[in-house]
């Protein structure tokens, strides 16, 4: 039996009458192909993707595991459609903390049609994207078990500054998420989630490698999913903080050219997310974790 994903942060959506994605209880993910040229073009891109043996190992993790395409009950109530089969990369995860950023000044490659790129190019101006080489799309930040996810709403989280952006960044890893906009975020888990040897700066410095020398694919409108999950950071296990790339309806033949309209997304929210590193007198307190870590592993054991 299929249901809707519960962690899902952005793009379309299933629901009544509504076509989106759809999981299993076995960690699979059923993106329906959406009827244009999107839904071929992206499994082309995923066929082409996992055969190639030109990409390393330590770039095929960045992406969902692909298993074809399959005809399942789609959400609108249309009957048997055609969808991707592809790794739900929250399966097992437990309250993950979720943002979707889209990667590339520009969502739309210079091929399409001109009423596509107009479309694209205002929502583009409305957002950071052409300022930033990036935007926000949809996130949900765990914040507790009592008040559940922080996950603000589409329009303002499309509409944000810049200023706003690295406010969003640094409540991601803040354990204040939702408290009043006025004040500033911790940053508690900055440290452990953004950074370390396996954390998300790390990794986006490994992807940003691949992506200075690769010239096989351009991904426009491509998004890097962030994921990790709070108590797992709590218990002191570590967060498994990872990054994954999704939405590849946009993907075209990179011709022997670098993507630098990635590239240049990509190295700009490196430098947003290095200096909430580098300059933690920015966030509310330093070395916060172990505070926050004591005060959990205290009300755990009912001590205060
Ligand atoms: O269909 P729309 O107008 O809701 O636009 C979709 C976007 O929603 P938005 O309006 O920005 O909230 C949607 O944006 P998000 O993923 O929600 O950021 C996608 O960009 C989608 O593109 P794709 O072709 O599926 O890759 C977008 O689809 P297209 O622009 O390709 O039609
Ligand atoms: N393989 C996946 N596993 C889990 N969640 C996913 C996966 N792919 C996408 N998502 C979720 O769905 C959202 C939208 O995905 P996307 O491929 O961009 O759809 P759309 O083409 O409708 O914009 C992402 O922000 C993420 O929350």
């Amino acid at each position: 039996m299929l249901k809707i994903p519960d962690h899902q942060v952005a793009g379309h959506k299933a629901g009544v009458g509504k076509l989106g994605p759809l999981i299993d209880d076995s960690g699979r993910f059923y993106k329906p192909l959406q009827g244009d040229e999107r839904g071929s073009n992206e499994a082309a891109f995923y066929t082409s993707f996992s055969s190639n043996t030109k990409i390393p190992d330590h770039i095929t993790r960045f992406f969902p595991k692909f298993y074809g395409t399959q005809l399942v009950k789609a959400s609108d109530g249309s009957g048997m459609q055609p969808h991707l089969v592809l790794q739900d990369l929250t399966f097992n995860r437990v309250n993950p903390s979720v943002m979707d950023v889209k990667i590339g000044s520009r969502t739309w490659a210079p091929q399409v049609l001109e009423d596509y790129i107009n479309k694209c190019l205002k929502k583009d101006r409305e957002s950071s994207s052409i300022y930033l080489g990036f935007r926000l799309s949809g996130l949900q930040v765990f914040e507790d078990r009592e008040s559940g996810f922080w996950k603000p709403g589409k329009a303002e989280v499309k509409s944000l500054s810049a200023d706003e952006v690295r406010l969003f960044l640094k409540k991601y890893v803040s354990s204040n998420t939702s408290s009043a906009l006025d004040s500033k975020p911790d940053c508690a888990f900055a440290s452990i989630v953004y950074g370390g040897s396996t954390g998300i700066l790390s990794q986006l410095l490994e992807l940003k490698a691949w992506f200075e020398d690769q010239t096989i694919y351009h991904f426009y409108s491509c998004s890097i999913l962030m994921i990790f999950e709070k108590e797992l950071a709590l218990s002191g296990k570590g967060p498994c903080a990872e990054i994954k790339l999704v939405d590849f309806a946009h993907v075209f033949e990179g011709k022997g050219v670098i993507d630098h309209n990635f590239l240049g997304g990509l190295c700009s929210l490196i430098k947003f997310i290095s200096e909430i590193l580098t300059t933690p007198e920015d966030c509310a307190a330093d070395d916060l974790l172990e505070d926050v870590q004591k005060s959990h592993i205290y009300s755990e054991n009912g001590s205060v």
